[in-house]
């Protein structure tokens, strides 16, 4: 169901045949259900593009099965895409706070995660993520807590993010952020992009170079999606 949803994008691969490829063979076959379900429900929605694709959100599950991560944190959750397939991943007792300012998006979600039986893992807070994470770093408690955090949300406050989940994330723990890639925008000329475009990808341009000179992280640039930096927490 909904194998056709990602059909008119090519991701960031040469062709859309080949991103077909890679979705038909190794992608769809292994998708859940539920998140078949999910993916099939936001299509109808008038920002389905948000969801995460299918091909990264495979990559995440197995980096979160991978270190055993139990407790995470989503920014940006949408109708919870990367979320039905965190809690997916994670144990029966495993934990994620997911952030959105838009529950409306979330109640769509809501029913397959459900359906999924593992809606109580999750601890949605409808709020502004920069809000929420000041409230969290306040509790030295949570300091170093946090195995995993995925940043999906406002692409001009990744760097504000990433200070404040450097003290929530503990040292090996890994802060994934999507869109760093941005439909390969951030190597086009600024010109060739569509205005509405152009802040995103200089944000999200700042951003990239910032997170390369960050010598408390060790960084991989994924080009998988629409470019994913998986950093790890050296100290
Ligand atoms: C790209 S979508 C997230 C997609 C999601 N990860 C998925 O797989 O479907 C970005 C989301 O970030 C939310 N958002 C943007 N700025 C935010 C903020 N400051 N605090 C919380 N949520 C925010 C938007 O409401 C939107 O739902
Ligand atoms: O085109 C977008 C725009 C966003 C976006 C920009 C600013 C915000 O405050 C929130 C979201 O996010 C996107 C995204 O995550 C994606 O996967 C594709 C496109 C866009």
């Amino acid at each position: 169901m909904g194998d056709k949803a990602h059909s008119i994008k090519q991701g960031l691969l040469q062709s859309n045949e080949l991103y077909q490829y890679v979705l038909e063979t190794s992608v769809y076959p292994r998708e859940s259900e539920h998140l078949k379900e999910l993916r099939a429900a936001t299509q109808a929605h008038q920002w389905s593009f948000y969801s995460t694709p299918p091909d990264g959100g495979q990559f995440l599950s197995l980096l979160l099965q991978t270190m055993n991560a139990k407790k995470t944190i989503e920014i940006g959750v949408y109708t919870g895409y990367s979320l039905l397939l965190t809690a997916l991943a994670l144990p029966h007792d495993g934990k994620i706070t997911a952030i959105d300012v838009d529950e409306e998006a979330y109640n769509i979600g809501l029913p397959f995660i459900k359906k999924a039986g593992v809606e109580h893992k999750i601890n949605f807070i409808n709020s502004d993520a920069h809000k929420v994470l000041d409230q969290l770093r306040q509790d030295e408690n949570n300091h170093g807590s946090f195995d995993f955090a995925f940043v999906d949300a406002d692409k001009e406050g990744y760097k504000n993010y990433h200070e404040k989940l450097m003290k929530l994330v503990k040292i090996g723990g890994i802060i994934a952020y999507d869109n760093t890639l941005f439909y390969g925008t951030v190597a086009m000329e600024e010109e060739k992009v569509g205005l509405k475009r152009r802040p995103i990808r200089k944000a999200v341009m700042e951003f990239n170079a910032f997170i390369a000179a960050d010598q408390r992280i060790q960084i991989s640039q994924v080009p998988l999606g629409d470019g994913v930096t998986i950093c790890r927490r050296l100290n």
